[in-house]
């Protein structure tokens, strides 16, 4: 049973843990030996340690998460843990699902009650159930709220921004969201904000944070920082809810524990920290908590991720035992000693002996194509090769690249030479607008309140009703003091809304309460929505448009009723329904859980499971999407500095050290096999770009790679022949980092005293925009004067206050 949403057409993949050699049950339960089956001795240890809090830390493919299921497994079957006592957190919605699915298979049918969810999954739940308790001023929220996405939260940042009346052009909703965001994974509500502030521009944004705050509550909305923060707060305000959930879950395991933020920490804190009595005055012992994670693979820092986390276990739970896995299973030597040799380079870290018994295996491959094209060519080229001659099937290979923007390359090379292929993480489903039409119409059936869903779709298609009409219907609500919906059906006391303005909200209105009255009576969420689809005229207004891309909508809006109809066909697919009653059949998933599903699908939920005799397809993903996950072959591509390491990190250690981290990610989900490459010529906003070899291959011991091409015979200004061992530098070591990064091809052939001045390649900006400069550091665009040449920016760099730079010679890049 699988609780993931599938999605069309997508391929088949290898994943963690996913080895087919996992004991199977048997009727009577299974023995103590089948559930440590295949588990080295501290991998044992750890499934069956009792009492202190447990921390498992240990490099990649050391088993974590396998030790992580087995040991859910053996709480339940040898110490007799009710399943509904069980809370383990994972990173997606599907490692919660396979990890849900594995455990079944070792325990049976009882495993299904078991929380097994994201962090975002398991506060939806608790928030569903207790939201109503949390008081914000004598107002609060409904437990039918809204999720808002960052589509959605954007659309409600640019309203604050007119009620604040703030300038777009300087106060841009992306940044704005960013910082709000790190309020909320720091657990700071707007107050704490507004007394923190320490200059005019974090006074503007605490204020901005106030007004978004206050709007997400007027449309019973919360976004997915909320979520976290208003369970951490919950728990924490309310003493008989945090001893419900304690007494509750007796045990909390925890996957990838390097990449939680302060908030997801204090959330576990609430759960598991000792807490002598309750509020009773009796004694309740704390959770029983384990976490496994690696700290060499923290790679959302740039979420509030922090390393500290694991690092401070065990001042956090004293008493805590902590277990270190040492043997790889994953891949052979050669790929390990590679992984560890590039992660050494990172300062402070506990080094970590991690050794495989799968021998040394193939050498690394390496290749320096010409550009980017050429380095797509070889890519494919080399997987027919494999899967021709080396019996390997093209789901067994995956494509990873630093950022999504580098898919299309590999796209338009794959489809030319017929490669089959499925890019995980890029434009997602859910983000397709006729998707997220479609779910407009649902969300706002279900939460009226929803002013974001249901202005989306008030004049979508089109019906009639324009800005001036909305902006009548806004000055009513605004005037009665009552909400957007309630003004629609109102409409009649509008003050100026045209008659044939009026005659089309109501008809509106009639369409929306005939609907809500399908969802009230509980009908099924493929029904609703092809009702919906076909009452409101979207699907006809696609149909009859000449656009051939309405063709594709069209279909896309099949899928998704397909999907609908899969989550309601599946009793156990309701996510919020009390584990109990979903047990027992009594709840049908509603519309509501649908559009909770769907909320909380994240990228790497878009990997679908493979039929069984496809040879599937190759999978191209970013590194960030890679986590947890494992392939017989990996290509790790775009090694070039100012790509990976990625341009922002090149002056920055902590950030260097990141993305050097994300390089021991990409390295160790490789089995078999390392592909590692790089363009010398790489097309960077349409201008070509000459980007040095990446320092990562400075860093993988030489005698490791077997380079099929280098870039000796192509050009002086390059890095020097790696086969020949060589390590010295590039030619261009007098230049800063961001001069070696923005150097253009041109500008490597000009003579000496072009170097020392570089020609750089012009940024193409907009207001808003993001961007480094060499001196004044991060800064975002205000303002732009001037074309071509003569193009000037005007920029914001915080403290460093305002500067005009003619862009032709400012060091600045876009971000
Ligand atoms: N004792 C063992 N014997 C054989 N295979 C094992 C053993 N332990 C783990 N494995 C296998 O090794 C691979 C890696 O395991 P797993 O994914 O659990 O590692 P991990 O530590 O979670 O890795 P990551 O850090 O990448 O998340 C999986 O294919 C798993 O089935
Ligand atoms: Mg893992």
């Amino acid at each position: 049973m699988s609780t993931s949403i599938p999605l069309p057409g997508l391929p088949a993949y290898d994943h963690a843990d996913g080895t087919p050699d996992e004991p199977r049950t048997s009727r009577r339960g299974p023995t103590r030996e089948e559930l440590l089956e295949g588990l080295n001795e501290p991998q044992r240890a750890a499934v069956v340690h009792e009492g202190a809090p447990l921390l498992v830390v240990a490099g990649a493919g050391s088993g974590k998460t396998r030790v992580l299921t087995r040991r859910i497994a053996w709480l339940i079957s040898e110490r007799k843990a009710h399943p509904g006592s069980i809370l383990a957190i994972t990173f997606t919605n599907k490692a919660a699902a396979e990890m849900k699915e594995r455990v079944e298979e070792l325990v049976g049918k009882r495993a299904r009650i078991m929380w097994v969810s994201t962090f975002h999954s398991a506060c939806v739940r608790i928030l569903r159930k207790e939201i109503t308790a949390l008081d914000f001023d004598g107002t609060g929220f409904k437990s039918n709220f809204s999720i808002y996405d960052a589509a959605d939260q954007k659309r409600l940042m640019t309203l604050v921004c007119n009620d604040l009346d703030l300038d777009p052009r300087r106060y841009q909703p992306g940044a704005m969201l960013h910082w709000v965001s790190n309020q909320k994974n720091e657990l700071k509500d707007p107050e704490d904000a507004t007394k923190d502030a320490r200059n005019n521009l974090e006074e503007t944004y605490a204020a901005v944070y106030t007004t978004y705050q206050r709007r997400l509550r007027e449309a019973n909305a919360l976004d997915f920082d909320d979520l976290i923060m208003f369970t951490v707060h919950l728990l924490q305000q309310l003493p008989e809810v945090r001893e419900t959930y304690r007494r509750r879950f007796r045990h909390v395991l925890v996957d990838e524990y390097q990449d939680t933020n302060h908030a997801q920490y204090a959330l576990i804190h609430q759960l598991c920290a000792d807490n002598p009595e309750d509020l009773d005055g009796e004694r309740v012992e704390p959770a029983e908590l384990m976490v496994v994670g690696d700290a060499d693979q923290s790679i959302y820092a740039f979420r509030g991720a922090n390393i500290r986390n694991i690092l401070d276990f065990e001042q956090d739970f004293p008493n805590a035992t902590s277990i270190l896995l040492e043997q790889n299973y994953r891949s052979t030597q050669t790929i390990l000693t590679a992984a560890n040799s590039v992660i050494g380079h990172n300062k402070g870290r506990k080094p970590k002996r991690l050794w495989s018994d799968a021998g040394d295996g193939a050498r690394i491959v390496g290749y320096v194509a010409d550009d980017e094209r050429d380095e797509a060519r070889f890519v494919s080229e080399e997987i027919d090769r494999l899967t021709d001659e080396g019996g390997l099937r093209p789901a067994d290979v995956a494509v990873f690249y630093r950022t999504n923007a580098q898919s299309r390359v590999f796209e338009e090379v794959f489809i030319r030479l017929g490669m089959p292929y499925k890019v995980v993480g890029g434009v997602r489903f859910y983000e397709r607008r006729e998707v997220r039409d479609a779910l407009a119409y649902l969300r706002m059936l279900v939460n009226p309140a929803d002013q974001v869903s249901l202005r989306r779709i008030l004049n979508t298609p089109k019906r009639g009703i324009g800005d001036r009409a909305v902006a009548c219907v806004q000055a009513l609500a605004d005037r009665d003091r009552i909400t957007f919906w309630e003004a629609l059906r109102r409409a009649q006391d509008a003050p100026g809304l045209a008659t044939r303005s009026l005659t089309a909200i109501q008809g509106f209105v009639a369409m929306v309460e005939e609907l809500q009255s399908m969802v009230d009576a509980g009908e099924r969420a493929d029904v609703v929505l092809e009702t919906v689809l076909a009452r409101s005229g979207y699907v006809a207004s696609l149909e009859e448009s000449d656009d051939p891309q309405d063709e594709t909508r069209v279909e896309n809006l099949a899928e998704l009723v397909a999907v609908a109809r899969e989550f309601s066909d599946d009793p156990q697919a309701g996510p919020s329904a009390d584990p109990a009653d979903v047990d027992a059949g009594t709840v049908a998933p509603g519309l509501s859980d649908f559009l909770e599903r769907v909320a909380l699908v994240a990228d790497t939920d878009q990997i679908p499971d493979a039929p069984e005799d496809d040879t599937g397809v190759v999978t191209l993903m970013t590194l960030h999407t890679a986590k947890g996950l494992e392939f017989p072959v990996v290509f790790l591509t775009g090694l070039e500095d100012g790509v990976f390491p990625h341009a922002r990190a090149l002056g920055d250690q902590p950030e260097l050290e990141e993305e050097r981290r994300l390089a021991y990610v990409g390295v160790t989900r490789a089995r078999e096999r390392l592909y590692i490459s790089r363009a010398v010529v790489r097309s960077a906003w349409g201008a070509p770009a000459h980007n040095p070899g990446s320092r990562f291959l400075d860093e993988l011991p030489v005698d490791l790679v077997d380079w099929r091409r280098t870039e000796a015979a192509q050009t002086r200004w390059g890095r020097p022949d790696l086969a020949s061992g060589s390590a010295a530098s590039s030619g261009l070591g007098t230049l800063t980092d961001a001069g070696r990064r923005n150097f253009s091809s041109a500008a490597l052939r000009a003579d000496a005293a072009a170097r020392a001045k570089p020609a750089r390649e012009m940024p193409s900006l907009e207001p808003g925009d993001r961007v480094v400069h060499d001196s004044f550091g991060m800064g975002t665009v205000v303002a732009l004067e001037g074309v071509a040449e003569k193009a000037v920016a005007s920029i914001d760099f915080g403290s460093e206050g305002v500067k005009r730079l003619l862009l032709r010679y400012a060091p600045v890049e876009k971000l």
